[in-house]
């Protein structure tokens, strides 16, 4: 890891770049194959399932037998966890449920919106270098809650052309029984227009690498809306002497082990504190059984030591990190004060993978700063909220004339008439 004191702003600046591959290459190749399974469907999607992931399965559509047989492949005890994970992210999310909010703006005119969910929706999880079945729980648990009538369910093969059977148990278990065995780029671009085997969506969630976060754009291109960029993940731990080092440490490898395009940052205003991360990093990494990917992401990462906790609270919004770890003293300073973060843990006992898997908030997080401008999934993600209104005689002869002269003064002859004309009758019943 990379250790800088008291970086200047340029120096920051260039110290807090995402290690991302050249966007210009992932794009093309995302345009290329969009433009096969737009024209090709099915036969794009095996040509590209076969390049990329080694695999040439015969049918997409995993069938139900496979679905079937894969419950026996799960153990009692791993169950018992997906349910424990389950039942929490169904209280948060279900939680979230909002009343109609409703408003008289002036007599006679009423006004509302309601929640209604999105019929059709797509869910990535990943699968490339893990399959990450707790994925499904955050996806489709608020999908369900939500009331999503139809969830498609795309995740890479192996290269025996099968999927993960835990991750067939766990979108079994949450009621999903459309999964299609497709990954990365070709998965995006199925769900987006549609093939024999997948069904076209309206709006894509879940995190991917950089191949399918781009292709999650790509989409938005083609009227399907995604959750938002969920790409490499990222951790940023403030942290000070009242932090332990070997927590901090795990923390920070846990994040690391997802991918060597990972980046890992941790913020101190203790020199001391930031040698023993430093240390520990180094001994935790030698015994994990994805090492290599972890030391590369490792080699992406910083160590940065700065004077106050101003400046670190600078940096820290400025970066904008999918996960920030608070462990400091005053923990309060950075609570109150971040911005910009996809999702927050607080204190020693509140460990990154908690939210990973299960204590309730959502793991699907936007990366590479973009937690500046969206949210990380939640159950308004699997909703639409449409708006109401309803006027009455009275209510029309209250806003009518303001209404009458903007549209006069837009230009807008035909708008004036719609109100013009029910005044008019109004009128004309209350002179007869
Ligand atoms: N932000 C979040 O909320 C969040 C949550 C979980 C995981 N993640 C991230 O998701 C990612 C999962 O990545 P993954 O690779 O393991 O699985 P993945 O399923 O995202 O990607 C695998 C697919 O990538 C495609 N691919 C691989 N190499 C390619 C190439 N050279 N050209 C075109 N396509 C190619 C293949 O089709 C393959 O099926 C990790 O980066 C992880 O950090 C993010
Ligand atoms: N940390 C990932 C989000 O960036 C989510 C995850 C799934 N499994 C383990 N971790
Ligand atoms: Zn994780």
């Amino acid at each position: 890891m990379k250790k800088v004191y008291n970086p200047g702003k340029t120096e920051l600046a260039e110290l807090l770049k995402r290690p991302s591959k050249n966007i210009e290459d992932v794009e093309r190749t995302v345009n290329q194959i969009f433009g096969e399974v737009s024209y090709m469907g099915d036969e794009a999607v095996k040509k590209y399932t076969s390049l990329f992931d080694g695999a040439y399965p015969d049918k997409i559509k995993v069938t139900p037998e496979e679905i079937q047989a894969a419950e026996a492949l799960v153990s009692e005890e791993l169950k018992e966890a997906i349910q424990l994970a389950k039942s929490n992210i169904e209280s948060f999310h279900a939680a979230q449920k909002t009343e109609k909010v409703s408003v008289e703006t002036v007599a006679g005119v009423e006004c509302w919106q309601e929640k209604r969910p999105i019929q059709k929706v797509g869910l990535y999880i990943p699968g490339g270098s893990a399959p990450l079945f707790s994925t499904i729980l955050m996806l489709a648990v608020p999908a369900q809650i939500a009331g999503c009538k139809e969830m498609v369910l795309c995740t890479p093969p192996n290269k025996e052309g099968k999927v993960n059977p835990v991750i067939l148990y766990t979108a079994k278990l949450c009621g999903i029984d459309t999964i299609l065995k497709v990954g990365g780029i070709q998965a995006i671009a199925g769900m987006t227009f549609g093939t024999e085997s997948i069904p076209k969506v309206y709006k894509i969630f879940g995190p991917g690498n950089q191949f399918v976060t781009v292709a999650k754009q790509m989409a938005t291109k083609y009227n399907v809306s995604i959750d938002m960029p969920a790409g490499p993940s990222e951790l940023l731990v403030v942290a000070d002497d009242s932090a332990d080092a070997v927590f901090v440490a795990s923390d920070l490898l846990s994040q690391a082990e997802h991918g060597g395009d990972s980046q890992v940052i941790l913020i101190s205003l203790s020199e001391v504190f930031l040698e023993k991360v430093e240390a520990e990093v180094q001994k935790q990494l030698q015994d994990l059984p994805r090492k290599d990917i972890a030391a590369e992401a490792i080699e992406n990462s910083r160590l940065i030591f700065v004077n106050d906790q101003k400046e670190a609270l600078a940096i820290i919004n400025e970066y904008a990190p999918e996960h920030f770890i608070v462990c400091t003293e005053d923990s309060d300073f950075f609570v109150n004060g971040i911005e910009n973060a996809g999702s927050v843990f607080i204190g020693n006992n509140t460990p990154e993978s908690a939210g990973d898997y299960a204590s309730g908030t959502n793991h699907t997080l936007p990366t590479n700063g973009y937690a500046k401008q969206y949210s990380g999934v939640n159950l308004d993600s699997f909703l639409k909220t449409i708006s109401f209104q309803k006027i009455s005689e009275e209510g029309i002869q209250n806003i009518g004339p303001a209404i009458e002269l903007m549209a006069d003064a837009e230009g807008l002859k035909a708008h004036k008439r719609a109100v013009s004309f029910r005044l008019k009758a109004l009128k004309n019943s209350s002179d007869e």
